[in-house]
C-alpha cells in the first residue's frame, strides 16, 4: 500500500484503486486527500457488452476489488475508474502491439472519436457511478508520425493509443467534453460524486497552479 499526500482525514478516508499516476495527479490537483491501493482485474469485455456498460463495470470492479482486498477498516470509500476510446462503436483499448496501434491511429486520423471515462465510488452499503463522454477530433496523421510516436513509448499504456496530456496533443484539433475525463478522471463530475459522499475537495488551500 502506498501513501499519497496527508491522509489524516477526520471522517472518511478515500482510497484510489488505481496504478495510474495520471489519476493520482488529477485527484491531487483538486486538493483531495487519499491513499493509493492499485488492484489488478481482468479487463476483457463480456460478449455483447456495450462500451458504456464495459467501462462502468470495470470502474466498479476496480473499486470493489480494492474494497474487498483492503484491510477491514471502517469509514473508507474506494474510487475506481476506467477509460476507453470508441470509434464507429468499436472499442479502442490499449494497443496490444505496434500493428494494432498503427491500424488504430490510421482509423482515427482526420476523424472524431469518443473517450468514455467511468468513475465508481464504493463503500460499505454504498455504490455510486458516473459516466463521462467526450468527443476528440484528430487532424490527419502522417504515416511517419505513427512510427515515431510509437517509439516515444507514450501510446503503450493508454486507451486509444495516445495521451492528450503528452506528445499526443499535436494530433488533437478539437475536443468537446472534459479534458480531465480524456486523461482518465473527469474532475468536475468526480468532485460532485465525492462531495455527495462527504469527501472534501480543495483541502490544499495554499495551492498555486
Ligand atoms: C485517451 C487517453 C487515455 N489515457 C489513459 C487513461 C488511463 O490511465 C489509460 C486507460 O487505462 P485504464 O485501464 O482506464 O487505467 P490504467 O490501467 O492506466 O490504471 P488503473 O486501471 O490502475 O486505474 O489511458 C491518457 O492518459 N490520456 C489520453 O489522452
Amino acid at each position: 500500500m502506498q501513501d499519497s499526500s496527508s491522509n489524516d482525514l477526520p471522517g472518511l478516508t478515500l482510497v484510489l484503486a488505481s496504478q495510474s499516476p495520471r489519476r493520482s495527479e488529477l485527484l491531487r490537483q483538486i486538493g483531495v486527500e487519499f491513499k493509493c491501493y492499485p488492484v489488478d482485474i481482468d479487463e476483457s469485455p463480456h460478449p455483447e457488452e456495450s462500451a458504456s456498460d464495459l467501462v462502468l463495470r470495470l470502474a466498479v470492479e476496480k473499486a470493489q476489488a480494492a474494497h474487498q482486498r483492503y484491510p477491514r477498516v471502517p469509514n473508507h470509500l474506494f474510487l475506481g475508474a476506467d477509460t476507453i476510446g470508441l470509434l464507429d462503436d468499436k472499442v479502442l483499448a490499449k494497443p496490444r502491439n505496434f500493428y494494432d496501434f498503427a491500424s488504430m491511429l490510421r482509423k482515427m486520423s482526420g476523424r472524431t472519436h469518443q473517450v468514455l471515462s467511468a468513475v465508481a465510488l464504493v463503500g460499505d452499503g454504498f455504490q455510486e457511478t458516473i459516466l463521462d463522454r467526450s468527443d476528440v477530433t484528430f487532424r490527419t496523421i502522417r504515416e511517419c508520425e505513427i512510427e515515431q510516436y510509437w517509439h516515444s513509448g507514450e501510446p503503450q499504456d493508454k486507451a486509444g493509443g495516445y495521451g492528450i496530456q503528452g506528445l499526443g496533443a499535436i494530433f488533437v484539433e478539437k475536443i468537446i467534453g472534459s479534458y480531465s475525463g480524456i486523461v482518465g478522471l473527469p474532475l468536475q463530475s468526480t468532485a460532485e460524486l465525492l462531495r455527495m459522499a462527504g469527501i472534501q475537495v480543495w483541502n490544499r488551500v495554499e495551492g498555486k497552479a
